[in-house]
C-alpha cells in the first residue's frame, strides 16, 4: 500500500448506513415474516382453540373466506422461504411487504363487513403495524409499503364503504396510527445516530491507522510501516522462496539546501523528490518509506539487484526531470540523489539488509553522488 487511503466521511457515512439497513432488513424481514405467519395461524385455528377449550362456548367461526384466505398465505410463505435470501435489494422487499400488507387489506375488509369479527380488527392492526414497526423502522419506504394498504382499508371502510365502526375504536385507531409515527421517527433517529457514531469510530481508527503508518510530510510510508513490512517480506520470502531488493537514497548535500533555501523550502524539495519515487516504483506491491531524514527506502518486491538498478537509473531521471533548484550542489545546478542498492539472501536479517545497503549508499557518495551502487 503505498498512499493512506482516503475516506470521505459523508461517503463512509451513506455506505454504512446502507449498509445496516440491509443487515438489519435481513434478520428483522424473516421475523416479521414468521410474526405474520403466527397472525394468520391464529385466525385459522382460533374456532379450533375456543371449542377446545370450551365445547359450549357460542363462537362464531371464521369464515370459508378467511380460512382460505390464510391457507393461500400460508402457501405463499412456504413458496417464498427458499427464495427469500437472494432478496437484496429495496424494490423486491417494498414488493413483497406491500403484497403482504395488501393480504391484510382484504383480511380486514372480510372482517369488517362480518358483523361476528370486527371486535379483532383493532387488535389485530395494532398488533400488525406495531410488528412491523420493530421490523422495518430503519427502512421507512418498505415499512410504507407494509402499512399503508392497511390504512387504506380502514379508511375504505370508514369513509366510504362507511362501516358501523364503534367512535371509541375509531379513536384508538387513529392514536395508536400516531404513536406509530412518532415512535418510528424517534427509533429512526437513534438508528442514525448510532451508525454515525459507528462512522465517526471507523474515520478515527483510519486516521490513527495512517498516523501510525504514514509519515505526515510526503505521505510515503514511515519507518514503522517499512520495518513491519520488510519483516513479513523476509519471512514470506524465507517460507516461499524468490527474490527481492532494497535501495536505500539519500538526498545530495541536503544540508546546504536547508542553509541556503530555508527549512520550509527544505521539506517542499522532500515533498516533491517522495513523489518521484512513487511514480516509478510498480504500485501498490512495491513500497517508498520515509527511513528518517532525508533518506528513503525502497522495498522492491520479485526483483533482484539488476532490476533494482533499473528502478535506480529511472529514480535519478525522474529526480532530474523535477529539476528542483539547488545552488550549492557540487554535482549538478539541480537536487540529486545517491542511492545503494541490497539484493536479499536467505538467512539475512532485515538489519543486515538495511546496513548493508546504507554502506552501498556510503559507497555511492564517495563516488561521487547521483549515482547507484551495489552492496554485496
Ligand atoms: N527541511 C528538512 N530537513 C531535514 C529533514 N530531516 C532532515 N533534514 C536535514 O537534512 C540534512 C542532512 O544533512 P547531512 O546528513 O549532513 O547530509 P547532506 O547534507 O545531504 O550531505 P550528503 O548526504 O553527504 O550529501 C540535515 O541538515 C537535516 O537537518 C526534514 O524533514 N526537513
Amino acid at each position: 500500500m503505498q498512499t493512506p487511503p482516503v475516506l470521505q466521511p459523508d461517503h463512509a457515512f451513506h455506505t454504512l448506513l446502507d449498509h445496516y439497513k440491509k443487515a438489519s432488513l435481513r434478520t428483522s424481514g424473516i421475523w416479521l415474516l414468521l410474526a405474520n405467519l403466527s397472525f394468520v395461524l391464529f385466525l385459522f385455528g382460533r374456532h379450533q382453540f375456543r371449542v377446545l377449550l370450551d365445547p359450549h362456548a357460542d363462537v362464531a367461526v371464521s369464515g370459508p373466506v378467511l380460512d382460505k384466505l390464510a391457507l393461500i398465505f400460508l402457501v405463499f410463505i412456504i413458496l417464498l422461504l427458499p427464495v427469500l435470501r437472494f432478496i437484496r435489494s429495496r424494490t423486491p422487499a417494498m414488493v413483497l411487504a406491500f403484497l403482504v400488507g395488501l393480504y391484510w387489506a382484504v383480511v380486514f375488509h372480510y372482517m369488517l363487513t362480518s358483523d361476528t369479527q370486527q371486535q379483532l380488527v383493532f387488535p389485530l392492526f395494532c398488533m400488525l403495524i406495531f410488528t412491523a414497526l420493530i421490523a422495518l423502522y430503519p427502512t421507512m419506504p418498505i415499512l410504507y409499503s407494509f402499512t399503508l394498504p392497511l390504512w387504506f382499508s380502514l379508511f375504505f371502510h370508514l369513509i366510504l364503504l362507511k362501516a358501523d365502526i364503534p367512535v371509541l375504536e375509531i379513536v384508538a385507531m387513529i392514536v395508536a396510527s400516531a404513536l406509530f409515527e412518532t415512535a418510528r421517527i424517534m427509533l429512526s433517529r437513534w438508528f442514525v445516530l448510532s451508525v454515525r457514531r459507528e462512522c465517526d469510530n471507523q474515520l478515527l481508527v483510519s486516521k490513527l491507522d495512517n498516523l501510525a503508518h504514514y509519515d505526515p510530510l510526503t505521505g510515503v510510508a514511515n519507518r514503522r510501516q517499512l520495518d513491519k513490512q520488510l519483516q513479513q517480506l523476509i519471512a514470506q520470502t524465507e517460507r516461499q522462496g524468490g527474490i527481492f531488493s532494497l535501495i536505500m537514497i539519500d538526498v545530495d548535500y541536503f544540508k546546504k539546501y536547508n542553509d541556503h533555501y530555508g527549512h520550509q523550502a527544505g521539506d517542499n524539495c522532500l515533498v516533491d523528490i517522495a513523489k518521484c519515487f512513487r511514480q516509478v516504483v510498480r504500485q501498490p506491491a512495491d513500497l517508498v518509506a520515509r527511513y528518517g531524514g532525508e533518506e528513503f527506502v525502497i522495498l522492491l518486491h520479485s526483483a533482484a539487484a539488476t532490476d533494482a538498478e533499473v528502478v535506480a537509473q529511472r529514480i535519478r531521471q525522474s529526480v532530474a526531470q523535477a529539476a528542483i533548484p539547488h545552488a550549492l550542489s557540487q554535482v549538478a545546478d539541480t537536487v540529486t540523489v545517491s542511492q545503494g542498492i541490497m539484493q536479499w539472501s536467505p538467512g539475512m536479517t532485515s538489519l543486515e539488509l538495511l546496513q548493508r545497503a546504507d554502506s552501498a549508499l556510503y559507497d555511492a557518495k564517495h563516488a561521487g553522488r547521483n549515482g547507484y551502487c551495489v552492496g554485496q
